[in-house]
């Protein structure tokens, strides 16, 4: 079985926070790039997401040729799918709708073209269980902002063939992505299951009045966040066990895990932790609009992947390691 890998022309279905952000990516790496979304005016509000996003891409280096100007956005699902080399999903998260979407892109598409989907969890082998060549079909799930963070998480389902997983990973790594294969299919796969363990107790946090939602995220961004950047919890927590390692952290933090820290349920939303959380981080945003705060946020990240980037080289580490 092969699968196409070499890609020239990239098809982005849903053009949101997410799908923009994938087309943003394939345009810097001088992609063609053909784009559909159902929603009236999605089209000038792609091009502005882009033009927002481009001058964090310009400063993060583009390939030769690439341009903006290589978005073509088409009327039909057929016409957006029908000649691309590989296919990205950006849709609703929504099983019912992506079913039926993945349905309609896989009876149209090449039948070896790469069919990821952006899905934040849902199962593979549920929404791809009409498409047309399963065997190609995949989860890529990436973070945002999707031009600038390198994880993506490729998730197979019980029909995906082995070699579809590695051609997607393949392509993912020719976009300059740090793609990360979740072996086993599980709901929220692996970042989401540890990113909604904390939102939950975060949620509780400001639930109960312990703190407001400016306070949490300065308890995570003037600490953890930091190091997270560059070492993981786990590792983090090895340092954090002395020369003893990590044993004696086990040792002596391990019975803490009884303790009753933490909640693991989510709290109700009620109209009143809404509201809390709407209006805390209203305040947080201040007069800034969201694309100065999508600006303000690709800079730091550029200034901490190069950061990250230089020190690593300087310790005989590569990027990805
Ligand atoms: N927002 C986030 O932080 C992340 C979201 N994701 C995943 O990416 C996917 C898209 O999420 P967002 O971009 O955040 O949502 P969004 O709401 O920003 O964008 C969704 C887009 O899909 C379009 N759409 C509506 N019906 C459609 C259909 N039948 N077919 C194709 N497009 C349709 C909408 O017009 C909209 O432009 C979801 O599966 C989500 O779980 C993944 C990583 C992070
Ligand atoms: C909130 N979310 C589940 C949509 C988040 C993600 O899927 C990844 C991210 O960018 O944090």
């Amino acid at each position: 079985m092969s699968f196409i890998t070499q890609i020239k022309t990239f098809a982005a279905l849903g053009s949101g926070v997410i799908g923009s952000g994938w087309v943003a990516r394939a345009l810097a790496h001088g992609l063609d790039v053909i784009a559909w979304d159902p929603a009236p005016g999605a089209e000038a509000a792609l091009r502005a997401r882009i033009a927002n996003a481009w001058p964090a891409l310009e400063k993060a280096g583009l390939a030769p040729g690439a341009s903006p100007d290589r978005l073509r956005f088409v009327a039909t699902i057929e016409e957006c799918v029908r000649d691309a080399d590989f296919i990205q999903e950006s849709a609703p998260e929504r099983l019912d709708l992506k079913c039926e979407l993945h349905a309609k892109i896989s009876a149209a598409a090449k039948p070896n073209a790469l069919i990821g989907s952006s899905t934040s969890g849902l199962l593979p082998s549920e929404f791809y269980a009409d498409a047309t060549h399963p065997e190609r079909c995949v989860v890529g799930h990436p973070f945002n902002p999707v031009y600038l963070l390198p994880l993506v998480e490729v998730v197979g389902g019980a029909k995906t063939a082995p070699e579809a997983v590695q051609a997607a990973i393949q392509v993912y790594q020719s976009l300059g992505m740090r793609p990360l294969h979740v072996r086993k299919e599980v709901p929220g796969f692996i970042a989401d299951r540890l990113l909604e363990a904390l939102w939950r107790e975060a949620l509780h946090l400001v639930n109960d009045g312990v703190a407001s939602t400016g306070e949490i995220d300065d308890a995570i961004r003037f600490g953890a966040g930091l190091r997270w950047s560059f070492m993981g919890t786990f590792l983090t927590y090895t340092l954090a066990g002395g020369n003893a390692g990590m044993r004696h952290f086990m040792a002596q933090f391990g019975p803490a895990l009884q303790l009753p820290w933490t909640y693991l349920p989510a709290p109700e939303l009620t109209d009143t932790l809404i509201d809390r959380v709407v209006e805390g981080t209203a305040e947080q945003q201040g007069s800034r609009s969201i694309a100065e705060l999508e600006r303000y946020r690709d800079d730091c990240l550029l200034a901490v992947l190069g950061a990250i980037k230089e020190t690593k080289t300087k310790h005989g580490f590569a990027f990805a390691d």
